[in-house]
Formats: C-alpha cells, structure tokens, sequence
C-alpha cells in the first residue's frame, strides 16, 4: 500500500516531465502501483488552464508511452488527479499560493499530507527551492516530504559540496532521493538478486576467478541540440561520474543475502573508498580521453563534434572517456575494472563483461587452438540479457576449440521504464535504487583528478572516427594489461595493428 501522496511537479511543461515522468506515472497507474488517494500538482512559469494541462500530459501519454491510452476512461481516471499551477521559483508568493493550493486539495481529498517535491528544473533552482519550500512551510506540514533531484548533482567535488549543505538546510538526507536512472534499469536492479541466489556466480565472483570486468555504455547518436550543456560537462560528468560509476558499485558491491537499503548503501560506499586514487599526473596513464571526428553510422555521413550546431570548432570537449579503475579490498585486489562510454560510437548498448581467468595449468597434450576466456556477459540496454561464453570443442575441426554462447534474453518488450521503478520506489520511501549523497562525494573526489587533468590539458585528446569503438588508445590500454575488449565489432586490421603496434591479445594470464 502506497500511502496518499501530492506529487509537486517543478519544471511540469519541460522535455523530461513530457517524455519520462508522465508515461511513468500512467503506467504505475494502469498497474494500480500508484496511491489509492493521488494528487498531482504540475508548476511552470507557463500560464496554462488545468484543461490545457492535461491535455498536454495526454499527448505525452500518445508519443511516449510504453501503453497507449487506449481506454477513455481510464485516462480520464488518471487525468483527474493533475491540477497545475504558475509558479516561478524565484518568487516567494507563488509558494503561498501552491501551499493553499495544495492544502485545499489535500482537504478536498481527505489525503495525509505527504508531499514528494520532484524537481525536473535545472539544477541552478534547487537551491532556491528548497530554501523557498522550507521558508514557505510547503514542507512542514504533518505527514513525510520527500526530495526528488535530477542529475546533474554538481559539477565538480567543491560545487556538489556547496549543493548538498544547502539542500541539507531544508532536507534531511533520508528525504533526499537523488535519481540515476542507469539505477532504474531492470538488469541494473537484478544484479543484486542474480549475486544473491546463485552460488555459481557468488563462487566465482572475486580476484581468484575473474581476470576483468569492462563496464561499456556506447551509445550512436552525438551531441544533438544539447550543445549549450554538454560541451561544459563532457562524457566525464555526463555518464562517468554517475551511471558509470553506479554500475561499477553495484557490480563490486558482493551484497549479502537479505540485503536492506542501508546494506546497500553501505557496501556501495565500500567500493568508493577502496577505489585506489589517481593522482593528476597519473591521470594521462589510466584515462582515455576522446572527441569524435566526422564518420559514418549506418551507412549515413555524420559530422564530427566541432562542427555540431553550437559546438565552436575549437572544442576541446571530451565526448568519449575510457579508464581503468582498481579496487583494494579482500574481493577485487589485482582485477582491473575497465569502463568506457562515448558518443557516436558503432553501437547502442550498456554491457558488462566480465571475463574469468584460465586455469594454471593446461595439457600438453591437448589443442588449445581457439580457446577463449569464458566470459559473463550482463546486457543492460537497450536490450536486456545473460550470456554466458564457454568452449567446447569443434565437431568439424576434430582438435580444435570453439567457443559456445549459452543467452538469456528478457524478451519483453514492452518492460517498464527505469522511471517506472524510481517514482515508485520514492513514493513507497524506498531509498535503495538511489544514490546516496556519501557515494556522489566520493564519485566525485575520484573523477576530480580527471576533471582537473582534462582542464589542464595534461592527457592528450584522441580523436575517434564516429561510427567506431572509440580512439585506439583505449584499446591499447588494454592491450597493456594483456587484454581486449570484448564485443567490438573491430575489422580484422584494427584488430591486428593498433597504432602500428601490435595488438597484444592473450589469453593466459
Ligand atoms: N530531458 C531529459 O531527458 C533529461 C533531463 N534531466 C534533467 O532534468 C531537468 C529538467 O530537464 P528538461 O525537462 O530537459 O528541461 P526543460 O528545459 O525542457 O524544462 C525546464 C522546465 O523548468 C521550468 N522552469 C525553468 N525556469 C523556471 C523558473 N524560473 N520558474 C519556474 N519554472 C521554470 C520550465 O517551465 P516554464 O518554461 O513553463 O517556465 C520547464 O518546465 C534538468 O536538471 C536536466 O538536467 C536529466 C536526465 C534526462
Ligand atoms: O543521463 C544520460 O543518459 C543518456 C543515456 O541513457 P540511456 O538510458 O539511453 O543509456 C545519455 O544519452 C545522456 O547524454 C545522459 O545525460
């Protein structure tokens, strides 16, 4: 049972309430997982009519829902909920007003006064609003208050500092649920349980048996028209400091059975802290940092990033980051974790990979022509899915090895949305999936080197051909460390010259 909520809507007419929020709330709603007793109150500087409002939800619900809102009645039901208000956030009547406005509804509908503040606004607002909630006594009122923020939580260690002790005047940390919505995805939220009930996996998972984990999230399209903001943050703070990290968490994390929100919390807060530091001049040795130039994607010419709309051509911008990250605790000592993410590479897809080490000793006797790793490989997105690589031998090729991939694939397309999870988990106070603001200091503390060794030009900037895998470099830091990564659609020549060097692929280490 949720209990009864008023979900104050900040930033209600922008791009995210259309496209994510409100498909979420409709399909928590046709699947009864919204509360019983509901009130949504959508603000934005816009004068709009509450009719023109939920009018404008609706063809949000028609271009963006996973379900269409085939039943008249039912989206009526749904619709009835959403009242909206003008409210500009600098100005502190307009927060009287929502509190009248919110009271009377919470009278109307005999609803406790619980209210989830979700604010889909840029982050330069959060500050004033929630000093202008506590000031107006929106968040005083007897029932729970609860925080919702978007990323991005800063924009460096000092900035999210200075953010955090300011939410922290007007929210305790238990009321804060800063969203990643990399935690939302359904195969994020099962590698706890695949960890937890399978021995298999909780046997091999440590520095005996894996030799390395790559963490990849590539993705096809560029820039778009997110110039203004992406070029100041790059791929470092885009996707690196946050989802990226998040997985590496939840990967490394080796959660206990019966595992509560502070279990995970804790464990995740863990492997920050073991995360050995990179010092600046270090960074150049660990860090790949990527811009991509012109190219092809499938089978169409796409231009390079400095000449993307807004972008000026002497962008020094890094759109593409690859690094390689060790943990020093008793689990993962001596397993590098490998994670990458780019714009404008060959494909879409999040994947782990983790890739587990030969045994000592092999017969010579025997053939190992065409043994590889035996890999586990955990697909995030945009499909979702188990594979697992082992070998076995060639039935044409009587002495030969030849790998077999045993998959899982979920195949349900139309699987909820990682927004889906996240609002519902706010509303029932479940704090598990989100990121606590311990793990968002240190994510920070640890990319800081990196922001300031990009800012001072001390790592070069390679740049990659859009449509690829990303700049050679990140293959040969591998290539280092007698590795590859796994499920590059390389060509047989990059494959056996990088560089002019060559590609150092073993698979006994
Ligand atoms: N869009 C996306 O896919 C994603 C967005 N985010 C984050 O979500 C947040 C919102 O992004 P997005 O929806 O794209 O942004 P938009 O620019 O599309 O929308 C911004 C919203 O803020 C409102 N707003 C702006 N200034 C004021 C003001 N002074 N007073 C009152 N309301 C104001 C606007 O309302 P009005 O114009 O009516 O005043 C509008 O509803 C950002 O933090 C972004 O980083 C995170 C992940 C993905
Ligand atoms: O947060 C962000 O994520 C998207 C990628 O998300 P995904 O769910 O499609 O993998 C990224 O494109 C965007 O730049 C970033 O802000």
């Amino acid at each position: 049972m949720v209990e009864p909520t008023t979900f104050v809507l900040f930033g209600a007419t922008g791009d995210l309430a259309k496209r994510k929020i409100y498909p979420a709330l409709y399909n928590l709603f046709l699947e009864e997982k919204l509360p019983a007793a509901f009130s949504l109150v959508g603000l934005g500087r816009r004068e709009l009519s509450d009719e023109v409002f939920r009018a404008n939800v609706e063809a949000s619900l028609r271009q963006f829902s996973r379900r269409q809102p085939a039943d008249a009645a039912k989206l009526n039901e749904f619709l009835r909920a959403f009242r909206y208000s003008v409210l500009d956030i600098g100005c502190k009547e307009d927060y009287e007003k929502l509190l009248r406005m919110i009271e009377q509804r919470e009278q109307a509908l005999d609803l406790t006064p619980n209210r989830m503040f979700y604010l889909s606004v840029g982050p330069e607002y959060f500050e004033t609003i929630a000093d202008n909630i506590q000031a107006s006594g929106l968040g005083s009122a007897n029932g729970w208050k609860r925080l919702v923020i978007e990323k991005p939580f800063g924009h460096d260690l000092q900035s999210a500092r200075e953010l955090n002790e300011k939410l922290s005047r007007a929210f305790e940390e238990h009321e804060i649920y800063r969203i990643d919505h990399y935690l939302g995805k359904p195969m994020v939220q099962k590698l706890e349980v695949l960890y937890q009930s399978n021995p298999v996996l909780q046997a091999l998972w440590s520095n005996r048996h894996i030799a390395n984990v790559q963490i990849t999230a590539s993705e096809t399209v560029g820039v778009e028209a997110r110039a203004g903001y992406y070029d100041h943050v790059g791929a470092v703070r885009d996707m690196f400091q946050n989802h990226m990290l998040q997985l590496l968490m939840m990967l490394a994390s080796n959660l206990p059975y019966g595992s509560n929100s502070d279990t995970v919390r804790y464990k995740k807060k863990k492997v920050m802290e073991a995360l050995e530091p990179l010092s600046k001049q270090d960074v150049h040795a660990h860090v790949v940092r990527g811009q991509y130039t012109a190219g092809t994607l499938q089978g169409k010419p796409v231009a390079g990033y400095t000449s993307e709309p807004g972008i000026g051509p002497d962008s020094m911008n890094d759109t593409f980051i690859a690094a390689r990250l060790k943990i020093d605790d008793f689990f993962w000592r001596g397993v590098p974790f490998y994670i990458r993410t780019g714009k404008r590479m060959s494909e879409k897809a999040t994947r782990i990979v983790i890739e587990f080490k030969e045994p000592a000793m092999q017969s010579s006797a025997v053939s190992h022509t065409g043994k590889t790793p035996n890999l586990l490989i955990f697909e995030i997105n945009p499909v979702e899915g188990i594979i697992l690589q082992l070998n076995t031998r060639d039935p044409q090729q009587q002495g030969e090895f030849k790998p077999i991939r045993v998959d899982f694939y979920e195949g349900n397309d139309n699987a909820p949305e990682a927004y889906e999870s996240l609002i519902r988990d706010a509303m029932h106070g479940d704090p598990t999936f989100f990121a606590h603001w311990d793990e968002v200091e240190l994510a920070w503390q640890w990319v800081q080197p990196i922001l300031e060794a990009f800012q001072e030009n001390l790592v070069p900037l390679h740049r990659y051909e859009a449509g690829t895998q990303g700049p050679a470099a990140a293959h040969a830091m591998l290539a280092e460390d007698g590795f590859r990564w796994w499920f590059d659609e390389l060509s047989e020549k990059e494959e056996e010259t990088i560089e002019g060097e060559q590609y150092a692929y073993h698979t006994n280490h």
